[in-house]
């Protein structure tokens, strides 16, 4: 299982100071306000008596106010001095012990089997980004919360020590006060993580299909595809939305809780006490304990967010966990990567059903060509590979997790190359460096003509290029693509028939390491795949 291990916060020495500053400071704190209610209460007592009696008078100026004056301001200023140093030496134990797991999970990750197996490591930013957040989550949990949740739990029971003293039948109120409160905070906590923990799932599903869908406008403008693609996302952005604001509501329903509890734990303590007798300077006891708790609910008012904080750590946690190392797997580079595609019945992308296509399998090193007479369903097919088109019969299934994982791991490239009024950089659509670029330009026969026109920051324009350096362009971008799987649509189009073959089998070297599926018409092109697939009607 990866964890972050819990900080040993008193026998690591690196905790160990940060742990004695917070405890001071809480207790400061506490302190702070528990002896500032006293003294405002006593204060208050030595003037009502003022009121009454001959001497009254000079027993209100003989109270002595020095040393419980002296006493704030002590705790008043170790407090603040206590906040700043205790955010030192937390922030630098902290770090360390980041630095040291953070190796060990990155390590872990670069040779994880899923890794491994989707080849993301290499391109996935979204993989990647979900990657560090849950890391994160994870370190936040553990490493700045653990602190203020151990000085909080201090607090607590100094608190409960000073009711149980000053007024012993308020103890059981506090406790069962304390009790609900707590369980209502976590059971709350748990399911804002679990909304929040879903509004995440959907906002990446929706960044993996929204950016692909935008980039395939062009070519699925024709199809009627495209609106109901586009509506499938912005319904998900609908549903983040309404995660994300159940979460908010249910986090405030524990601050609200939290921050109640605090005051109402003041009531009781003195309440209970008054009720069984104690008045006047008999009470006061009770009033510091009462201002204590106040104090204390200051104190912990941060513990919504460290409950959420937790229960989405536990969430982070399961997913780091499925990039577990494997590293034998990922030494072994003879493992392969596998495309298999049953016999089935090909639909148009309007539900017209074509043809039976029998089944294959392609994998990594080992390119599979279709082949069939026009119009009997090969770009059908490649799409529906690509989990842009999905029919059943007459229905379109729906945009479901088969899809959006075929999304993310397949590279398209149709036959009309769409080009971008951008530069030739941009219209690459890759984010690897010039030397790259470059050497993708050179393999597909466009290195020369590019550098004539003023390099990778030129301008492009659809009417710029000829059809054939358009399809050359495409090209490129499926070799500077990384998804594992490239599928290509008519690749020698456009191109002469010794060009066509010349770059076929320059572009199935630079993927040797990729599943590569084309169709094409031209049987010397099929002739460089190990297997070729007919399709007909
Ligand atoms: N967007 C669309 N709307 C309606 N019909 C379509 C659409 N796309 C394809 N079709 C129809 O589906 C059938 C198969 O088209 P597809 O492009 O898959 O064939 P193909 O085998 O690749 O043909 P070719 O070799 O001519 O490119 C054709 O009859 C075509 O008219």
């Amino acid at each position: 299982m990866i964890r972050i291990p819990l900080p040993a916060l008193w026998t690591d020495k690196s905790w160990r100071p940060a742990l004695i500053i917070a405890l001071v400071t809480a207790l400061s704190g506490l302190l702070l306000v528990g002896v500032s209610g006293w003294f405002l209460s006593s204060v208050a007592l030595a003037g009502a008596a003022a009121g009454v009696g001959a001497t009254a008078g000079a027993a209100a100026f003989a109270y002595n106010y020095h040393l419980p004056a002296g006493l704030i301001r002590l705790f008043a200023i170790t407090r603040t001095a206590g906040k700043y140093a205790e955010r030192l030496a937390g922030h630098a134990a902290a770090l360390r012990d980041q630095m040291k797991h953070r190796t060990r999970l990155f390590r872990d990750m670069a040779s994880a089997r899923t890794v491994y197996e989707d080849g993301w490591q290499l391109s996935r930013d979204d993989q990647l980004g979900a990657f560090i957040d849950d890391v994160e989550k994870v370190e936040f949990a553990t490493l700045r919360a653990s602190l203020p949740a151990m000085t909080g739990m201090v607090l607590v029971a100094v608190c409960l020590v000073a009711t149980a003293i000053t007024a012993p039948l308020a103890l059981p109120f506090t406790l069962l006060l304390l009790v609900v409160v707590a369980f209502y905070s976590r059971h709350m906590a748990e399911k804002a993580a679990q909304q929040c923990h879903d509004a995440q799932q959907v906002e990446a599903d929706w960044s993996r299909t929204l950016g692909r869908q935008i980039n395939a406008l062009v070519p699925l403008a024709g199809n009627g595809d495209r609106k109901a693609a586009l509506a499938g996302s912005f319904a998900l952005i609908e549903q983040s939305t309404h995660s994300r604001s159940e979460q908010a509501r249910l986090l405030a329903g524990v601050e609200t809780a939290t921050g109640l509890a605090a005051p109402m734990l003041m009531m009781l303590t003195i309440g209970i006490a008054w009720q069984t007798g104690m008045t006047g300077e008999t009470l006061l006891p009770a009033i510091f304990a009462g201002f204590l708790w106040l104090a204390a609910g200051e104190a912990v008012s941060g513990l919504p967010r460290l409950l959420l904080a937790r229960a989405q750590a536990r969430y982070a946690e399961q997913s780091l966990e499925s990039w577990q190392g494997a590293e034998e797997y990922a030494r072994d580079s003879t493992t392969p990567l596998r495309l298999t595609v049953e016999q089935r019945d090909v639909y148009s992308p309007i539900g017209t059903k074509l043809c039976t296509v029998s089944g294959f399998t392609a994998e990594r090193g080992r390119a599979v060509a279709i082949t069939g007479p026009s119009g009997c369903g090969k770009t059908s097919l490649i799409k529906e590979i690509a989990g842009w088109t999905d029919w059943r019969g007459k229905t379109p299934a729906p945009l479901g997790a088969r899809r959006i994982v075929a999304r993310s791991i397949c590279h398209l490239s149709l036959h009309d190359a769409a080009i971008m009024a951008a530069s030739v950089r941009d219209n690459l659509f890759s984010s690897a460096d010039d030397t790259s670029l470059w050497q993708a330009l050179e393999t597909v026969e466009l290195a020369d003509r590019i550098r004539q026109n003023g390099g990778l920051d030129s301008a492009l324009e659809q009417d710029s290029l000829s059809l054939g350096e358009a399809r050359r362009i495409s090209l490129a971008r499926a070799i500077l693509s990384r998804e594992p799987v490239v599928l290509l649509d008519e690749p020698g189009e456009h191109l002469d028939a010794a060009q066509a073959k010349r770059l076929m089998q320059k572009l199935l070297v630079e993927c040797r390491n990729r599943i590569v599926v084309y169709v094409t018409h031209d049987e010397r092109l099929a002739a460089l795949a190990q297997e070729q697939v007919h399709m007909g009607f």
